[in-house]
């Protein structure tokens, strides 16, 4: 059977992140992608030019309509935009037999908001401890601990930091330090480097919803999550060196790159 994944996360109309970003890399890994989507955005690669929420039913009315008949096999979250729809999501997760990837969007690539300032306490206090993976970039990690990471040797504190909020494990991602591209997993006894080159490409929009996304489908896949996080940085990697440009400014990754790989493109 092939298993089920949810995004819990907002539309991008431009196709490189949110839900749309989650779907494509859902089919990328061979799993079942479906979607409840929380916002809609107005974007492309000049940033975002508008957003707006769903109402709360009708983000817990999607979650029940797919978790009730279908069943998943693992969740993952993205923007999740306003407290009120932070504390519904989590709610919905506590009670879902499944692990699941929380992303704490805070901000786009280009510094638009994706999730308001009073939304922050209930993403510490909700969200992160019914995580099973929590995977903040830099940015987000200072949002939520108030610890600034500029080297690597850093990311071990904001681990710990994050990991105070009760999420099983903590994903830094360092994809906004300069050199090789760097993330630390870690549930505070064991710890995992995953190393990569930095591609030097602008076409970066939708890396985190791409990684996070793949985890949720290797974990589906009946990985633990070491080996689920170090597929999916494969994959994240891939797709970045072969992001593209689309419209006048950053263009998404390349969700599709393996089914490109040795063919025209
Ligand atoms: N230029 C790059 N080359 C290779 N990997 C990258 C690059 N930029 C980001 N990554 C990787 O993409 C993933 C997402 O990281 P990051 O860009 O920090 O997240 P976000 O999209 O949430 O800001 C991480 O695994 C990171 O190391
Ligand atoms: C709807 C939506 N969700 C998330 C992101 C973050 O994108 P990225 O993965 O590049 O950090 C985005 N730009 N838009």
């Amino acid at each position: 059977m092939i298993p089920g994944v949810l995004t819990v996360a907002g539309s991008d109309s431009g196709g490189g992140a949110g839900i749309q970003a989650d779907l494509k890399t859902m089919l990328a890994l061979g799993v079942h992608g479906m979607s409840v989507v929380t916002a809609v955005t107005a974007q492309n690669s000049l940033g975002v030019q508008g957003a707006w929420e769903l109402p709360v039913e009708a983000v817990r009315a999607q979650y029940r309509s797919v978790v009730d008949d279908i069943g998943v096999r693992a969740v993952k979250t993205g923007m999740l935009a306003s407290a009120e729809l932070v504390e519904a999501v989590a709610e919905l997760i506590a009670e879902t037999d499944a692990p699941a990837v929380v992303d704490p969007v805070g901000v786009s690539k280009h510094g638009d908001a994706l999730l308001a300032a009073s939304a922050l306490d209930s993403v510490r206090t909700k969200l992160l401890p019914v995580a099973t993976v929590a995977t903040p970039n830099l940015d987000e990690v200072a949002q939520i601990t108030g610890v600034r990471v500029e080297s690597e040797g850093e990311m071990r504190r904001a681990a710990a930091a994050v990991l105070a909020y009760g999420p099983r494990w903590a994903l830094i991602k360092g994809g906004h330090l300069p050199g090789d591209a760097v993330d630390l997993l870690t549930d505070g006894s064991e710890e995992h480097w995953l190393r990569a080159p930095r591609h030097d490409n602008r076409h970066t929009h939708g890396t985190g919803c791409t990684l996070a996304s793949a985890i949720a489908s290797q974990l589906a896949k009946g990985q633990s999550v070491p080996e689920a996080v170090a597929a999916a940085k494969e994959y994240v990697t891939g797709a970045v060196a072969a992001g593209f440009a689309l419209g006048g400014g950053i263009g998404p990754v390349d969700h599709g790159w393996r089914f490109r790989a040795g063919s025209e493109r």
